[in-house]
Parts: C-alpha cells; structure tokens; sequence
C-alpha cells in the first residue's frame, strides 16, 4: 500500500538483545475488533489495537461501507456500530492489501448482505486462494466471482444465505471465521467441523459480545442467525506471532535477556513457546491473566543452546505464522529438524516453505525441501543478501539471523514489515540488534 517497495534491512552481525518490550496489538484480534465492532448495536472501543497496514485495510474497508471508525490514538481504536443491518454498499472495490485475514473473513460477512461488493488486493493477495471460502460460501447460497484462477477479485452478489453443515478441508481460521461470520447471516444453522485446533479468536469474541455460539463434545461449532452483537470496551493482547522474533532472538545470541510484555498466549495460538522450548530455549511465562476473554502473560526469554527437534504435526495450525522464526533457529541449533504437514505456509504471503528454504541457502545452511515442509541442518551462519519476497515475517526472521552470523545480513523489499509491525526496527535497535533501513 503506502509503504515505499524498495526498503532494504542492512543488520549488522552480532550482539545480543537485553531489555523489555511490548510489541503491538495482535493482529487477527485487531481485525475482528473492526469487523464485530462494525456489527454491534452501538459504539465499541479497543486499547492495545494495532495500527498496520492490514489492519487500515479492514477499517477502510469499513468506513467505505459507511462505519464511522475513529483510529488516530496510538493504539486507540472507537467504532460507531452500525447494527447487524447497517452497512452500506460500497462505491469502490474494497482494496484489502495484503491481508488475508481482512478478504477471507470479509467474503464470509460480504455474502449475506443486501448489496454487491467487490475485492481486490495486492500482488501477493490476488495470487492466494480464495476458493477455500467461495466454495462453502456458494453452497450456503452466495453469489460469487473469482478469477479464473480462483482468486481475487471476487465480486459478491450479496443474497439469502442457508446454514451448513461442513467439514473444514484445510486447517484455517480464515476459513472457519469466514464460515462463522455468513452463519451470523444464514437461515438455520451453520455447523462446522474441524479435525485441527486452529486459532479461536472469532469464537471468543462473538461469545464475547454476546452472541450465543455452541461448541458441541466433538468440538464442532454451531451457530444461527437472528442475534445482535453487543458493543465492548477491551484491551487487546500483544501479538505473540510479533513477539516471536525476539523469543527466537534473545534464544539464539548469548548473553540475551529479554522481558515481553502482556502477550497473548491463547491455547491455539501459542506452540512457538512450547517448540522452542522442546528445542531447549530458556522461556519462561509470568504473571499469567486475561485481557478481552484471551489469556496473556509476560514471556521472560534468555539465551539457550538449542537442539534440533522433530516439530510434531498436531502443532503446525497453531504456531503457522511462526515458522520463519522457528526454522531460523532450527538453523543454529545443534542437529536437524523437520518441520512436516506444514503446506499451507506455501499459500501464505510468499511460499514460506521455498522463500526460507533459499533464504537459509544463501546463509549457508542445508536444508531438504518437502512438499509440505522443510528439512533444516543446523549449523554455522554466514552473511548474505536475502530477498524476502515482500513477505514481512520473511523479512523479520533473517534479520534475527542476523545475531548469529559471520557478517551483515541485508535483506530486500521490507516495506511490508508495515503490515503487521510497524515499529519493528526501532524496537529490535531499542534491545541491540544492529539494523537500519536503506531507502
Ligand atoms: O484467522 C486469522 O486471523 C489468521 C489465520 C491464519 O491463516 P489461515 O487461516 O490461512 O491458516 C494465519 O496464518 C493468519 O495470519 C491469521
Ligand atoms: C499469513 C498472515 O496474514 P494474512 O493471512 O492475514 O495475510 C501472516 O500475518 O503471517
């Protein structure tokens, strides 16, 4: 979007990070605040919230549809709720960036309305898949275009929506909250199955905002229409998937110590934790509560030797976001790890499997490609140039890398760290590491 595309990280190699440190606002709960804030009968109001380009892009999708949102304190956020009924056609295709979570979950809340919208995105968006959700949507009822592709643009022809009964195919949130979202709009029930625990803010929040949602002993959801959701007041977690790049950070450069403050550590969220610390990191999880109906905690991290570790596959949906840090320490540890069942990180940003898999090549280390994962032999890290194909946890994660190679690591077409943490250079230079941006 706005961001300049030629932004280069140059990270000097070396150093340790040491101090405290609250990263943003979690993203996906960030745009839910919007999307359910949008739908309340009344006017909500979240601290903590991210400010990023992603999210900006779900609250101009918003305001394009008529919902007066207030966003200019940092990390301040007031929506003036506009009731189940109360958006607005667009004028213009809502441009959704880069964000996945904003065209997935507003495809499912788009279906069911009472006018047409369209959706398009950037280059890395119109190139990931949509059917996933047009699919199920169209068997509820929904009127939907794609590329031939099966990608963005979508054009939703706005119509009555019928429940579903669906096994979710793939292990996605997206989907799932996709789903819930045209259930709020459905005639009967909307009952979704799924084989893998995926991260549950949207349930959370709608329970949250009164909406009543069942959650049968077999774990499948079920939810109707015909409800109103009510406005809140809430402070939203820091984003552990941000927060990641400094618990593999200070675990990887000796002499580390770092203090993360207030961070979301949601059972369906949070595996980086427990895989780093199968790996051997020092982590240790404080002064555990609740903010917005999400548990929290502060994340104490100091410098460990690491050991290789088969990643098991039941953690994979819930540590997605955190594979590029994973696999960056998977490089330094002593051994090899194996990362299997992870192919949805092909559909991310970038291939994430291929795109870390080069990244680690250029450093000097081996690793074995697989269809659905990689294969990484730790060992010694050399400097490199890496291009990190717009992808902002590409970018993030070898600047870590960083740390613990031989020389500088520059890393191309950053911009996109704006997407979800700004902030990033500044708060990674506050606890040490040597970064600066060339524009
Ligand atoms: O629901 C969400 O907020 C998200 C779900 C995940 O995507 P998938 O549903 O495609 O796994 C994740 O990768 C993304 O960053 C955010
Ligand atoms: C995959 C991600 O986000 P999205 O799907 O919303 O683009 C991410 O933030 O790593």
């Amino acid at each position: 979007m706005s961001a300049p595309k030629s932004l280069r990280y140059h990270v000097g190699p070396g150093g340790a990070l040491v101090g405290r440190l609250r990263v943003p606002g979690d993203k996906s709960i960030s745009h839910r605040v919007v999307m359910l804030g949008a739908l309340a009968s009344g006017d909500s109001h979240a601290t903590g919230f991210l400010q990023s380009e992603d999210t900006r892009a779900t609250i101009a999708a918003f305001r394009a549809m008529g919902v007066v949102i207030d966003a200019d304190g940092p990390g301040e956020v007031r929506i003036q709720g506009v009731g189940m009924h109360g958006l607005r056609a667009a004028t213009r295709p809502l441009d959704l960036g880069n964000s996945g979570t904003s065209a997935r979950l507003l495809c499912g809340l788009l279906a069911g309305q009472d006018f047409a919208s369209d959706l398009t995105g950037d280059r890395s968006l119109t190139r990931r898949p949509m059917l996933r959700v047009v699919e199920p949507l169209r068997t509820m009822g929904a009127r939907i275009d794609t590329s031939d592709a099966g990608t963005l643009p979508l054009h939703i022809d706005g119509s009555p929506l019928h429940g579903i009964d669906y096994r979710l195919p793939v292990a996605s949130a997206q989907l799932k909250s996709c789903l819930l979202l045209a259930g709020l709009y459905a005639d009967g029930e909307t009952v979704i199955h799924e084989h893998t625990t995926t991260r549950d803010h949207t349930e959370r929040m709608l329970a949250a905002c009164g909406w009543p949602l069942r959650r049968n002993d077999s774990g499948s959801l079920h939810i109707r229409a015909g409800g109103e959701l009510q406005p809140f007041d809430l402070e939203v977690p820091a984003d552990i998937s941000s927060a990641a790049f400094y618990l593999v950070g200070a675990s990887l450069a000796p002499g580390s110590d770092v203090l993360l403050e207030s961070v979301g550590i949601n059972p369906t969220r949070a595996a980086v934790i427990d895989i780093l610390k199968m790996m051997g990191a020092d982590i240790v999880v404080d002064n555990r509560r609740e903010l917005a109906g999400e548990p929290v905690a502060d994340l104490h991290v100091r410098y460990a030797p690491l050991q290789g570790v088969s990643i098991p596959e039941a953690l994979v949906p819930i540590a997605i976001d955190e594979f590029p840090a994973i696999l960056v320490a998977a490089a330094i540890a002593e051994g090899t790890t194996e990362l299997r069942g992870a192919a949805e990180l092909r559909v991310k940003e970038s291939d994430r499997i291929q795109t870390v898999a080069d990244g680690l090549a250029t450093l000097g280390i081996d690793t074995q490609v697989l269809e659905d994962g990689l294969i990484v032999h730790g060992g010694r890290l050399n400097g490199g140039h890496i291009n990190s194909h717009g992808d902002h946890r590409i970018a993030m994660a070898f600047a870590m890398a960083a740390l613990v190679a031989a020389g500088p690591v520059e890393i191309d077409d950053c911009a996109n760290v704006a997407t979800s943490f700004p902030g990033f250079v500044d708060a990674a230079r506050g606890l040490g590491l040597d970064i600066r941006e060339v524009h």
